[in-house]
C-alpha cells in the first residue's frame, strides 16, 4: 500500500464543550493531527444539535489547528460562505444530500479556500463517491461512516471495511477516513483496511492518557503502510 500520511483527528463531539478551546489545545498537545468538528444544526439529516458557524468562529481565535468539519445537513451549500468565514479548514459533505449539486459544491468549497471531502452513510454504496473523486475537480477526502450518524460512542460495524478497501485499492493516495467507533480495539481493521484519516470521539476522550490512545492509533496506521516482506 502507498504511503499515505495518517492523520488522527479527535472527535471533539466527545469534549466538554463547555471548555472547547482548552479541549482542542488538550487534543492538539497530546499528538492530533486535525480536530474533527461534528456539524449537526438542521434537526433533519440527523437528530441531534451539536455546533456550528459561530462556534468554529469562537475557536478559530484560540487554536491554528486543522478544523475538519463533517456536515450532518441537508443542505450543505448554505453552510459553505459561514464555515469559511468562521475558519473551517476541512468541509466534508454527505453524497447522500448531494446528488444534483455536487460539482458545484466541491467548486465552492475550493473557492472559499477549504478542503472539499465526501461522506457515505452505512447504507451508501461506496460507488456512489467515485465520480466526485475521478472528477477533474475532486473531493480531497472520502469519508466512511461506520456507525449511523448523529451520536457519538456507537459500535464499530465491520462491514464497512469493504468499503475502505475497495477506496484504497483504486486511490492509492486518497484521504480516506473512518469515522465511528474507532478506538484500540478497532484500528487495525480499518487500517489494514487502507484507512489513514482516523476519527475517534469516545476512546481518545474517554481515556486516562488520550496521547496514549491517539498514539496507539497512528501505529497501527503506519505498520499497516509497511511493505510486507
Ligand atoms: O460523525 C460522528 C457521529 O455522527 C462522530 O464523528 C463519531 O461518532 C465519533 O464518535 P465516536 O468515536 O465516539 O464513535
Ligand atoms: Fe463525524
Amino acid at each position: 500500500m502507498a504511503g499515505v500520511k495518517a492523520k488522527i483527528a479527535p472527535s471533539m463531539l466527545s469534549s466538554d464543550f463547555a471548555n472547547l478551546a482548552s479541549e482542542a489545545e488538550r487534543m492538539l498537545s497530546s499528538g492530533a493531527d486535525w480536530l474533527h468538528m461534528d456539524i449537526m444544526v438542521d434537526l433533519h439529516f440527523v437528530p441531534n444539535l451539536t455546533i456550528g458557524a459561530p462556534v468554529i468562529e469562537s475557536l478559530r481565535k484560540h487554536t491554528k489547528g486543522y478544523l475538519d468539519c463533517h456536515l450532518m445537513v441537508t443542505n450543505p451549500i448554505d453552510y459553505i460562505d459561514p464555515l469559511s468565514k468562521a475558519g473551517a479548514s476541512g468541509f466534508t459533505f454527505h453524497v447522500e444530500v448531494a446528488k444534483d449539486n455536487w460539482q458545484e459544491l466541491i467548486q465552492k468549497i475550493k473557492s472559499k479556500g477549504m478542503h472539499p471531502g465526501v461522506a457515505l452513510k452505512p447504507n451508501t454504496p461506496v460507488e456512489e463517491v467515485y465520480p466526485l473523486v475521478e472528477h477533474e475537480d475532486p473531493v480531497e477526502l472520502v469519508l466512511v461512516m461506520t456507525v449511523e450518524p448523529g451520536f457519538g460512542g456507537q459500535k464499530f460495524m465491520p462491514e464497512m471495511m469493504e468499503k475502505v478497501r475497495s477506496l484504497r485499492n483504486k486511490y492509492p493516495t486518497l484521504d480516506i477516513e473512518v469515522d465511528g467507533g474507532l478506538g484500540p480495539a478497532t484500528i487495525d481493521v480499518a487500517a489494514s483496511a487502507g484507512a489513514n484519516c482516523i476519527v475517534a470521539g469516545s476512546s481518545v476522550f474517554g481515556a486516562a492518557v488520550p496521547a496514549q490512545v491517539i498514539s496507539t492509533l497512528r501505529n497501527s496506521v503506519e505498520a499497516a503502510q509497511l511493505p510486507s516482506s
